[in-house]
């Protein structure tokens, strides 16, 4: 994708044509095959797509914690005038917290059982932030206040939290060093609808407030409506759309986008509508089809779907990898019909 293509005006992150691949004994995995797309300051960036379309796996790339087995095998990741996928070990070590801080998909994965939430959070105060044990005792009251939990409740175990409010510690140890961007893969999935859409309306004000810019892996598009400025489509290893959440929502360009739209409720909203499924799943990547990853399961596919999509760009600052991106206005209108999905199963 060329730099035409991808008008964020003054971007803090910028990823250009990024690979990373899994080795799996002789074998390679291309789970993040040319990804390319850029995070403005301030804003809420959703990363969204199906399971195993790897969502995690560029997260985690873009922090460099990544599996043994994973590598990155191309690309650039700039930020701040550096490129993340080059820096030596040390000096990505050193934007760990204070620059980039990372919220996993479960908050247990970034909270230790045996340690009580003050200790783990002053534990990051001191040995990373060079503060003094009261400095810390102090900046950890601030943390709970500002993420809503009772700082009476500091020195409790994680096992003494509910889901959603251990949701709302990881996400005050990630801004503990006031870093300038927080990933979050999946912070919401595993809570219940009312608990989803305090944590991220408390995500929200606080990244309004703070000025941060938020990275929000999700595999569910109506998260991504209620609260991302900015969407990141991805299918199959691949950037499949990106641009602003108004344009690539409400107006999707990418069959798959136009898919994924059916196929969630709205946050927002209690009623359910219809939903329909995107028949089938995403292709294996360790042998990935040739052409469109998405012509087997979309109703548009057409002969010229076997060779490899262009990026087009359907208005500026908002790339469509797809054959037929600029029919699709027509598109949409049949994709919104649940019988279109039906035919192509
Ligand atoms: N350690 C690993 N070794 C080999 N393959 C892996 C490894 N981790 C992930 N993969 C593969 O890489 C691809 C992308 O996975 P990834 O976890 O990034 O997707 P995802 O979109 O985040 O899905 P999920 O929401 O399920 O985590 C998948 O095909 C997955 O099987």
């Amino acid at each position: 994708m060329t730099e035409s293509l991808l008008s964020v005006r003054d971007p803090l992150l910028s990823v250009r044509d990024l690979r990373v691949s899994y080795q799996v004994g002789r074998n390679f995995v291309h789970a993040v095959d040319g990804a390319s797309f850029d995070v403005p300051k301030g804003s809420i960036t959703g990363l969204v797509g199906e399971s195993g379309c790897g969502k995690t796996t560029i997260a985690r790339a873009l922090t460099r914690v990544m599996a043994d087995n994973a590598s990155i095998s191309g690309g650039q990741i700039l930020f701040d005038g550096k490129d993340l996928a080059k820096i030596p070990e040390r000096e990505m070590n050193a934007l760990r917290w204070r620059d980039i801080a990372f919220v996993p998909q479960s908050a247990m994965n970034s909270l230790d059982p045996v340690y009580t939430v003050e200790y783990q959070l002053g534990e990051v105060l001191r040995r990373r932030g060079g503060l003094d044990r009261r400095q810390a005792r102090a900046r950890c009251e601030e943390l709970f206040e500002m993420v809503g939990i009772d700082p009476g409740r500091l020195t409790d175990y994680p096992h003494q939290f509910s889901g959603g409010m251990r949701q709302r510690v990881a996400i005050a140890l990630a801004l503990a060093l006031n870093p300038k961007l927080i990933i979050a893969d999946e912070p919401v999935t595993a809570l219940d609808v009312i608990v989803q859409r305090q944590i991220l309306d408390q995500l929200k004000e606080l990244q309004e407030r703070l000025g941060l810019s938020v990275i929000l892996v999700t595999h569910d598009i109506s998260v991504v409506a209620y609260i991302c400025d900015r969407t990141v489509v991805m299918y199959a290893g691949k950037v499949a759309e990106s641009g602003t959440m108004q344009a690539t929502l409400t107006a999707p360009s990418h069959p798959y986008s136009m898919g994924l739209r059916n196929a969630f409720p709205d946050l927002q909203s209690a009623a359910a509508g219809i939903l329909t499924p995107i028949e089938g799943a995403p292709p294996n990547l360790a042998n990935p089809p040739a052409g469109c990853r998405f012509k087997q399961r979309c109703p548009f596919a057409l002969d010229l779907c076997g060779a490899e999509p262009p990026v087009i760009e359907v208005a500026p600052g908002h790339p469509v990898l797809c054959h037929r991106a600029k029919e699709s206005a027509a598109l949409r209108i049949d994709a919104a019909r649940t019988e279109t999905w039906m035919a192509s199963a």
